[in-house]
């Protein structure tokens, strides 16, 4: 019987990609997955390399060579924990596991430990890049069992995304860093969707603009500074038509976002450390505020308003322009610096020289700009804060003015950017030498004894408030 040096779980958008993604690179693969459609399904696409799966996880775990290297891309959550239980019977001791699903990094810790003492080796990886990304280059976050990865190494190194020539993959760290990883890129990837959806109303509610010139506008942003595959796949949607109406589809689709959770996990372990991401908290609310669909349309009525801005609109594009420029710049910040947390309070050690040099390729959130922020890393990679870089506070010197305009344009007008005016919010609180949270603190000693400490002297104080001082 034909042996296989590797197997996938999990036959669908992401898994048979990855696999004929190895095949092309001269890997002889195969993959199980329970709904045998998804069999036919890669026998088809894959009829080139002769790539077939099994439809008995007993026959696809003993056609793989020992030790065996499992990848699962199946749905995160319980999904995972079955398919992990129906295999453990068929595996040996030194088997490998790989989930590269977008699971929680806290099955993942739990999963590595529940394996480790059965005799398994497991490693969760995050993988991005959507459909295209696993055929022909993803980027891909491993962390965990090092040894583990070491045997991986050149089979990811191989189907990765390349910039440069380096491979958009390397060893994340120890634990479940490489699924924390992913679920904070996530994360970011939520904030831009967001300030593109912003600059899609201002453009089509506040310019007036119609679908061809927000198609012009996104298209030719994309050859520049703002540069990105979000900005590419967005120029593109707005030349999209549907078939059945011959309109644009974008037109036809519901405006009630959804999600599959990792962008709210982002906000929560943010919330948990302490350490804040407005702007991806807001991307999180505003497609679970988008869900409101028949709250919002009464409330448009009882409160009509026009949102159109009456100035120059040209002058409000350029300046629209510079304002996402440095929303991005934020919405990136915002993500770094909980990776930058993360590693302190998880000990994961993250290199985030590394982490931002394997986003600049085959991941949803490459960009133009993370040439920059790879940069700011290498100067200093133990940079705690992107905006202490003073490139990115030269490019944040130029933008934020018309941040600011653009914020408060949309505000004055009605046209909701709750994105955009954390961002701004969020870099005016980071510069704010002296912040009025000295009277959150007298307010917190006031009614509940929680004490405070003083500008001029050493130590904890409580004052007497409600006696009167002389
Ligand atoms: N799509 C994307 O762009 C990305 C997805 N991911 C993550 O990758 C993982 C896979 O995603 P994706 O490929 O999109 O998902 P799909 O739903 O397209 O594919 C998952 C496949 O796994 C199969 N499956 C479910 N349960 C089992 C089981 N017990 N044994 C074997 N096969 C099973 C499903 O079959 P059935 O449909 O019959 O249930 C399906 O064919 C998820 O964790 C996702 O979050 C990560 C990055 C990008
Ligand atoms: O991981 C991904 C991209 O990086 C997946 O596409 C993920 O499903 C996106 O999240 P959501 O479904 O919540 O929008």
């Amino acid at each position: 019987m034909k042996t296989y040096t590797l197997g996938m779980i999990g036959l669908g958008t992401m898994g048979r990609n990855l696999l004929l993604n190895m095949a092309d690179h001269g890997y002889q693969v195969t993959g199980y997955d329970k709904d045998p459609k998804m069999l036919k399904t890669l026998e088809e696409v894959g009829k080139a390399h002769d790539l077939k799966g099994f439809a008995s996880l007993e026959d696809f775990v003993q056609s793989l060579e020992l030790p065996r290297r499992i990848v699962l891309l199946v749905p995160a959550g319980p999904i995972v924990d079955s398919v992990i239980q129906e295999l453990e019977p068929l595996l040996s001791k030194g088997d490998l596991i790989i989930d590269s699903g977008n699971s929680h990094f806290t099955d993942t810790s739990r999963r590595a430990a529940e394996l480790a003492e059965k005799g398994f080796h497991f490693f969760g990886m995050g993988i991005s890049g959507g459909e295209e990304g696993a055929r022909f280059g993803p980027s891909m976050m491993p962390g965990g069992d090092k040894a583990a990865y070491s045997a991986m190494k050149e089979i990811l190194e191989a189907i990765s995304a390349k910039v440069n020539g380096e491979p958009c993959v390397t060893y994340i760290g120890p634990g479940a860093s490489g699924h924390f990883v992913k679920m904070v890129h996530n994360g970011i990837e939520y904030a831009m969707m967001q300030l593109l959806a912003e600059t899609y109303d201002i453009l089509k509610n506040g310019l007036g603009y119609t679908n061809e010139q927000i198609h012009r506008v996104f298209d030719q942003w994309n050859k520049g500074r703002l540069q990105s595959f979000l900005m590419e796949v967005t120029a593109e949607v707005f030349a999209f038509t549907d078939e059945k109406t011959g309109k644009l589809l974008v037109d036809m689709i519901k405006d009630e976002a959804k999600s599959k959770g990792t962008g709210k996990w982002t906000s929560q372990v943010s919330m948990d450390l302490q350490l804040p991401i407005p702007t991806i908290n807001e991307a999180v609310s505003s497609r679970d505020l988008s869900k409101f669909k028949s709250l919002r349309v009464e409330l448009s009525e009882a409160f009509p308003h026009a949102t159109k801005i009456a100035e120059n609109q040209q002058k409000v594009e350029a300046e629209l322009e510079q304002a996402l420029y440095a929303a991005m710049i934020v919405s990136y910040a915002q993500g770094l610096h909980l990776l930058w947390q993360a590693s302190i309070t998880y000990e994961y050690k993250l290199n985030l020289h590394e982490i931002a040099k394997i986003w600049r390729g085959g991941c949803i959130i490459r960009a133009e700009l993370l040439e920059d922020i790879y940069q700011a890393y290498s100067k200093n990679p133990e940079l705690e804060h992107l905006f202490s870089d003073s490139a990115i506070q030269d490019k944040l010197k130029a933008t934020v003015p018309d941040l600011r305009k653009i914020v408060g344009l949309s505000i004055e007008n009605g046209i909701p950017v709750s994105a955009y005016a954390s961002a701004l919010t969020y870099f005016d609180s980071l510069r704010t030498k002296r912040l009025p949270s000295n009277l959150t603190q007298a307010q917190r000693d006031f009614f509940g004894a929680h004490t405070f400490e003083r500008t001029d002297e050493e130590g904890i104080f409580h004052a007497l408030w409600n006696q009167p001082t002389l």
